[in-house]
């Protein structure tokens, strides 16, 4: 039988559904698959997880090294475990998984790090993982261990949870260096398998720098990124001492999976507080590169558990259950030990569940199953087995005993019994990303179709709209759901399991996979589409610049030679600027040209003592030629709107703290960076709505969306407009052209540049292009335009500051102001080393 395609996987839950069920739900759940696309070319998928999902041993035949090994599963983490695995299943899919392997065990049973492994008995590991398409990192035992049970387990774990650190969980800074380490371990493994074309996914929080590190050595790969636990609210967030690291860490991927929309919006949220970056409901724009968000919320095996829950060793033990417990109605749990599981709150509930409705005495009991938890803490474990024991002495005797309390692994056979013959499950958790268990109930509820109590804390609260939601920390409200539950008639009981099993088994953990890897193909596919930037090109800038004689350079000024900072004033020109500046001024080959949205006053104090440079302020206002006195281009213009502008600035400013007015000879300029960041961004947008109505729909001029300001400034000037002035009636007499902006204003001198070179080389029309070279390129794209810039002169070289990705009419691109002043400071020195 072939594999189906991704896209077909999720209907093999259907043919689940309809087989088990004689009344299948398959017809109403048939539509949602249509809309899958289909993978028609092959995709690998490299897929990152901390843990891989197996366990190595010594294999009998090699009792001294060099080893061989016997490889099985690794218990925990099943439903990521099988999305993944199930990718392997798939037509047109090939999947790899990377992870660190952890401990091997000895012929004797005993644990050891592989780190003294011989290299032979390590190459024996890769060979023996590779049958099962897995390939390890290895990771030494000082830094797995403060990688994992440290900062993953010690400080995110409970961050991502809610939980403070204090003494029970205490934060060692150590623990960052490993972390680190173990992070860039895994970038590196993963450089040595990848291929072009590969989609990397990238798994929980264990590897969250990753996608960065990653993104580094591999700029242009599709990186997904998908976070199982919860993301906490940015007020908690910005607690980590490390939160900048964190985020810009996930910011490296493309697409950020998460398990439910209120963790994306917590994680917008921290990205706009915590890094001041812009976001949308749907991604961020990290400094011009979109990261998308989506959610993707996890399933269990179904499949798995459906058939575990019919073996007959489970039917075995149901039986001894129902005789141990004859008469008695059965509440099941299966959770961590940790505060977050939540079992504390739900036997204080069902404690006051007993004192409430005292007909249940001695007719109900709670069979409570815990492993052990992310963070062990004795405190709270000896708290756990206190309120159990009051609870048993209250309401218990000497026959039976409320709650069966049992701190083990359980068998899973033991564990399917008991999901299949309870009357309710109670799920109180105070914080979880999904919950598989409560989905492992639904699939085991077939006959009985009992009702599910789950704490709306829950991702999966969100998706099986047919469980009975309840908060935790309400006791008494929780008694109320457990005895309305326990009375439910089987009419309700149906209609809601219905909703649930159909959920269940239709988003189980192979339709999980198999959408993350379509949706980040499709993502891998617009990010295809749509051209990069490319980098400026050093060494070519250089030759055609020392090739020229007449030179026109145009610089922006505010994020394009000196960096942003948060108060306008101190936004000073860096001394290696001014050199750079000073130096092409001098020759009087170039004309230089500051083309900025600041004032005249700041940019004569600033900049006008270089000798030989032009100024021109304001957005095209006001300019001044070398050594000339400062032209008002709208003289003539009423500028009676200002006050109007400046009466709604005003208002807006009294209403959001830390905003402030730039009122300028021709324009107004409202700064929002001090403010909070996102009430900031919400005013800012009133502010527009309210600009648009009262002033820029009477009146000629406009509204300019700066870096986290809004300016209003007359329509009939921009920076366009002073790069034809500046080129003149015959800018072919310019051979090299070098324009540089950063902003939104700086693209009109970049389109205004690329229909003037148009103009020279084509006559208006490219395909006339007088470079037979040059003819095979259109100007559509900032590639082609810079490929047509470099092989004859006119050489143009428009320059946008920000990444390859940012949308931009600009030929290339570089990172930064300081590269801006690095190219400068290139042609110098080019022009002093030239023959
Ligand atoms: O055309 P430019 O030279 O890029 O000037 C555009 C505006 O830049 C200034 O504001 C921006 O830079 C500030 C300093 O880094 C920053 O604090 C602010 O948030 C940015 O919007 C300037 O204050 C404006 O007048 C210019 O129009």
């Amino acid at each position: 039988m072939s594999k189906p395609t991704i896209d077909e996987a999720a209907d093999l839950s259907l043919k689940v559904v309809s087989l088990s069920h004689p009344d299948s739900f398959a017809s109403s759940m048939a539509g949602d698959s249509s809309k899958h696309e289909q993978l028609s070319a092959p995709v690998r998928i490299i897929a990152a997880m901390h843990f891989l999902p197996f366990t190595i041993s010594v294999a009998e035949e090699t009792p001294a090294e060099p080893y061989e090994w016997k490889v099985a599963g690794r218990r925990g983490h099943t439903a990521m475990y099988a999305g993944v695995r199930s990718l392997n299943e798939l037509a047109n899919a090939d999947c790899i998984q990377v992870g660190w392997i952890g401990n091997y065990t000895d012929l004797k049973g005993e644990e050891h790090p592989c780190d003294k492994l011989s290299a032979a008995s390590r190459d024996n590991i890769c060979k023996a993982l590779s049958k099962h398409n897995a390939v390890p990192v290895f990771v030494d035992e000082s830094t797995a261990h403060g990688h994992y049970e440290g900062y993953s387990k010690h400080t995110l774990w409970p961050l991502l949870h809610y939980m403070s650190w204090d003494d029970a969980r205490p934060m060692n800074p150590t623990w960052w260096d490993s972390y680190t380490k173990a992070n860039k371990l895994f970038a590196e493994t993963i450089d040595s398998i990848y291929q072009d074309g590969d989609i990397v996914w990238i798994h929980d929080y264990h590897l969250l720098l990753l996608p960065e590190l990653f993104r580094a050595a591999r700029p242009a790969s599709t990186i997904g990124l998908f976070l199982h636990s919860p993301f906490p609210s940015s007020e908690l967030f910005r607690s980590l001492p490390r939160r900048k690291e964190i985020l810009y860490g996930m910011l490296g991927a493309t697409r950020i999976g998460f398990q439910t929309y209120s963790y994306a919006r917590h994680f917008l949220s921290s990205c706009t507080r915590v890094l001041g970056l812009e976001t949308t409901p749907t991604g961020i724009d990290n400094k011009g590169s979109m990261v998308t968000i989506g959610v993707f919320p996890i399933g269990i095996d179904a499949r798995h558990v459906q058939e575990r829950r019919a073996l007959p060793a489970v039917e075995a033990k149901m039986k001894n259950l129902r005789e141990m417990f004859a008469n008695k109605r059965i509440i099941i749990g299966r959770d961590r030990l940790d505060e977050v599981a939540g079992i504390k709150q739900k036997l204080e509930a069902f404690e006051k569940f007993l004192g409430m409705y005292p007909e249940w005495q001695n007719n109900v009991v709670l069979i409570q199953v815990t492993q052990p938890g992310q963070t062990q803490d004795p405190k709270f474990e000896a708290k756990i087995s206190e309120l159990v024991t009051n609870i048993n002495s209250t309401y218990g005797s000497l026959e039976f005993m409320p709650v069966m309390y049992h701190h083990t692994f359980l068998d899973t056979d033991e564990y399917m019994a008991l999901l299949n013959i309870a009357d309710l499950c109670l799920i109180t958790v105070i914080r979880d990303g999904m919950n598989t268990g409560s989905l492992e109930f639904v699939v085991c509820q077939q006959d009985k179709h009992s009702p599910l109590l789950l704490s709306e804390f829950t991702g999966t609260a969100g998706s099986v709209s047919g469980a009975v939601q309840i908060n935790p920390w309400d006791y008494e409200g929780v008694a109320q759901a457990i005895d309305t539950a326990l009375r439910m008639g089987p009419d309700e009981k149906k209609e809601r399991y219905v909703q649930m099993y159909q959920h269940v088994m239709r988003h189980d953990a192979q339709h999980w996979a198999a959408t993350v890897v379509q949706d980040l193909r499709a993502t891998a596919l617009v990010g295809q589409s749509s051209a990069e930037t490319p980098a400026l090109d050093l060494p070519l800038f250089a030759r055609c610049f020392t090739e020229s004689k007449r030179r026109m350079i145009m610089l922006d000024y505010d994020g394009t030679l000196t960096p942003i900072t948060n108060i306008p004033a101190q936004a000073l020109p860096p001394p290696e600027m001014l050199e750079a500046l000073r130096a092409l001024c001098a020759d009087p080959r170039n004309f230089v040209c500051i083309i900025s949205g600041r004032d005249r006053a700041f940019l004569e104090l600033h900049l006008g003592d270089v000798k030989g440079l032009a100024l021109s302020g304001e957005h095209g206002s006001f300019i001044r030629y070398p050594d000339g006195d400062w032209i008002n281009l709208l003289d003539e213009m009423d500028m009676s709107w200002k006050d109007e502008v400046l009466s709604i600035f005003t208002f807006y400013t009294e209403r959001t703290a830390g905003a402030t007015i730039e009122a300028k000879e021709t324009s107004i300029t409202w700064h929002y960076r001090n403010a909070d960041p996102e009430y900031g961004e919400f005013q800012a947008k009133e502010c527009m709505n309210h600009l648009e109505d009262a002033v820029v729909s009477k009146l000629p001029v406009e509204i300019l969306v700066g870096k986290k300001c809004l300016e209003v400034r007359p329509m009939s000037v921009n920076k366009g407009e002073i790069v034809k002035r500046l080129m003149g009636a015959r800018p072919e007499q310019w051979e090299f052209v070098v324009c540089a902006g950063d902003d939104k204003t700086d693209e009109d001198m970049f389109r205004a540049l690329r229909t003037m070179k148009q103009t020279i080389v084509g006559g208006g029309n490219s395909s006339q292009s007088r470079a037979p070279a040059d003819a095979a390129t259109s100007v559509g794209t900032s590639a082609d335009w810079s490929l047509t810039s470099m092989r004859l002169p006119p050489y143009y070289f428009t320059v946008t500051v920000g990444p390859a990705d940012k949308k931009s009419a600009a030929a290339w691109h570089v990172r930064s102001s300081h590269d801006v002043v690095d190219a400068l400071a290139r042609l110098v020195d080019a022009e002093s080393s030239a023959p």
